[in-house]
C-alpha cells in the first residue's frame, strides 16, 4: 500500500511539473535598472516587461511592447523566479504592456509570492480587475493608473478597484493638462484616495511640465500627494529600451 501510495504522489508531483512548465508567458524585455517611478524609485529594481495591452494611450512610452508582432520569449514562471534570482535584486516590477492581461498571470503571481525578502509590484492599468491579486498571502502591491481624459482611455477605467486598494498600493494619475489635473483633483476627493493609499501625479513627458503640475499642487492645497518625476528618462535618453 505504501509503494502504491508514494507512486500516486510522484505521478501527482510529475503531472503538476508538466503543467508547470506548459504555462508560458510573452516577455519582451527583462532588466535591472532603478526604479524610476513609484514608491521604490531610485532603488535597484527588476523589470519584466510582458506583451500586449488592451488599452492604447496617446502617450503611451512602450507602444512597441504592446504591438502583436513584438518579439517576446516565452518563459515559464520558474525562468522567472531563476531570473530574479540570478540578480541579486529585490524589488521586482512586472509591466508591460498590460501584466493582468497576460494569460495565467495569478499562477506566476502566487509562485512569486512565496519568494521570501522580494518586493513584487504590478503596474496596471486602471481598466483589469485587481480582485483576484488581493486574495494571494503576501500579495503584490499594486501602481494603479486612472487613465485621465488627455489619455483617451479613461471610459475604460473600472472604478470598482478602488474597493480593494490597501496602504501598500499606489493610485498614480499621468497627466497631459492642466485639464486632467482638474479630472485627477476630482477623482481623488471623490474616492478619498489619500485615505486608501499612496497616490502619485506624475507627468508625460513633454507635454506638462513638473512645475505646472506643482503650482498646481500649491493652487489647491493637494496635501498626501506625490509628484513623481520619471527618473530613468532624466538619466538616460527617454526613448532609450532596457533601462
Ligand atoms: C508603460 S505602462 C505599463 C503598465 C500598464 N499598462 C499601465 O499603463 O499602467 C507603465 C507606466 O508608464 C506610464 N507611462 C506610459 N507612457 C508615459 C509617458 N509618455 N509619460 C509618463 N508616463 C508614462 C503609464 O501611465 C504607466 O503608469
Ligand atoms: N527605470 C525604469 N523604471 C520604471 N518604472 C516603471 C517602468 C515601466 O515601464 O513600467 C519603468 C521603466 O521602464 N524603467
Ligand atoms: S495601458 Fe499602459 S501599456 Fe497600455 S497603452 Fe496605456 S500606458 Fe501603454
Ligand atoms: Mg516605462
Amino acid at each position: 500500500m505504501e509503494n502504491i501510495s508514494s507512486d500516486i504522489e510522484n505521478i501527482t508531483k510529475e503531472i503538476k511539473k508538466e503543467k508547470s512548465d506548459t504555462i508560458t508567458y510573452k516577455v519582451v524585455e527583462k532588466f535591472v535598472s532603478i526604479n524610476g517611478e513609484g514608491q521604490k524609485a531610485g532603488q535597484l529594481a527588476i523589470f519584466i516587461r510582458f506583451q500586449g495591452c488592451n488599452l492604447n494611450c496617446v502617450y503611451c512610452d512602450t507602444k512597441w511592447a504592446n504591438q502583436k508582432e513584438a518579439k517576446y520569449h516565452l518563459m515559464t514562471a520558474q525562468q522567472i523566479i531563476d531570473y530574479i534570482k540570478s540578480t541579486n535584486v529585490k524589488n521586482v516590477t512586472l509591466t508591460g504592456g498590460e501584466p493582468l492581461r497576460q494569460e495565467n498571470i495569478m499562477y506566476l503571481l502566487e509562485k512569486l509570492s512565496l519568494i521570501e525578502n522580494i518586493n513584487v509590484e504590478i503596474e496596471t492599468n486602471g481598466s483589469v480587475s485587481i480582485a483576484e491579486t488581493k486574495k494571494i498571502k503576501n500579495s503584490p502591491s499594486i501602481t494603479l493608473d486612472y487613465k485621465l481624459p488627455d489619455s483617451n482611455m479613461e471610459k475604460y477605467m473600472d472604478l470598482s478597484n478602488y474597493d480593494f486598494l490597501e496602504s501598500k498600493d499606489t493610485v498614480k494619475f499621468v497627466c497631459s493638462s492642466i485639464n486632467d489635473l482638474k479630472k485627477a483633483k476630482d477623482i481623488i476627493e471623490k474616492y478619498s484616495l489619500t485615505s486608501k493609499c499612496k497616490v502619485y501625479l506624475s507627468s508625460v513627458f513633454e507635454k506638462i511640465t513638473p512645475a505646472e503640475i506643482v503650482d498646481f499642487m500649491k493652487e489647491h492645497n493637494m496635501n498626501d500627494i506625490n509628484l513623481q518625476l520619471q527618473m530613468h528618462k532624466y538619466i538616460w535618453d527617454p526613448n532609450l529600451k532596457g533601462v
